[in-house]
């Protein structure tokens, strides 16, 4: 569980977040929602250490990570995993080594080890047998898939995704949105995404956090959404055509 207690971020004399508190569940795929610029990445940054809070708390499973000393936020660290915007590979690693990347880096685990762990995750994301393949010779679902094994490689408790679908066509992107919320619930992820993809709130948004103004402007989930009664979630909600369509019919 990662608790986050009265958020306040500003730049200069620009607040981006003010006084928001949310708290995301183990075994849950949780979404950050809002429109364009509404701070959704720097509320993530936030809580993965890239920026420092101006006032607040953020707890993993009840340990302050912005006061903890180097070894407890090194160990936090270690239970982390990154899906970056765009997939974010190394083009000059192949698919095995770009997931076996944090293992190198993060442990001493023996070669034999890392490689079997490795095969794994591969495995996990129907991607077996691509280890020698180049990011530049697959597919951008399939990078996404190597994301996601490179994130989850190091059995991490805590997994952030930052805009998982840009740039794939709906149905990768379902895809991509089930294989999120199904590694989340086997292994018992705490899983936190950045989005403003009204297809993924729906297929699973099991909790969600809207955020806008500088506020939380709504919680809850992709059943309550559509009934919100706040202006800003239903101008996001109700953006698109279909919506619109699917709410004059409910
Ligand atoms: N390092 C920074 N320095 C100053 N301002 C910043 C910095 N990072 C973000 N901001 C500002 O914070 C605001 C929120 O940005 P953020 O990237 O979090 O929005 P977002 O909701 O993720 O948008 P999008 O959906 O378009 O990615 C923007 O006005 C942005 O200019």
């Amino acid at each position: 569980m990662i608790e986050v207690k009265n958020l306040t971020k500003s730049f200069e004399d620009k607040t981006v977040l003010n006084d928001i508190s949310a708290t995301f569940e183990q075994g849950k795929t949780n979404l950050i929602i809002g429109a364009s610029g509404s701070g959704k990445s720097v509320m993530l940054k936030n809580i993965v250490g890239l920026f420092k809070p101006d006032s607040g708390e953020i707890l993993y499973n009840g340990r302050d990570f912005i006061n903890a000393n180097r070894d407890l936020k090194t160990e936090i660290r270690r239970e982390i995993g990154m899906l970056f915007q765009g997939g974010a590979l190394f083009d000059s690693m192949n698919v095995e080594q770009n997931v076996k990347f944090p293992l190198d880096v993060l442990t001493t685990m023996p070669e034999d080890e890392k490689l079997d762990r490795v095969n794994t995750v591969l495995k996990r994301v129907k991607l077996e047998n691509t280890n020698k393949r180049m990011p530049s010779e697959i597919s951008g679902g399939m990078q996404k898939r190597v994301g996601i094994a490179r994130a989850i490689v190091n059995s991490s408790k805590y997994l952030f995704c930052d805009e998982p679908n840009s740039g794939l066509d709906p149905q990768t992107s379902i895809k991509i949105d089930q294989l999120l919320a199904e590694i989340t619930d086997e292994y018992q992820i705490t899983t936190v995404v950045v989005t403003h993809d009204m297809n993924s709130v729906m297929e699973i948004g099991e909790y969600i956090v809207f955020i806008g103004n500088t506020k939380k402007l709504w919680e809850g989930n992709s059943d309550d959404i559509m009934h919100s009664g706040v202006q800003e979630l239903d101008d996001f909600v109700f953006a698109n055509k279909m919506m619109r369509k699917f709410r004059s019919l409910s």
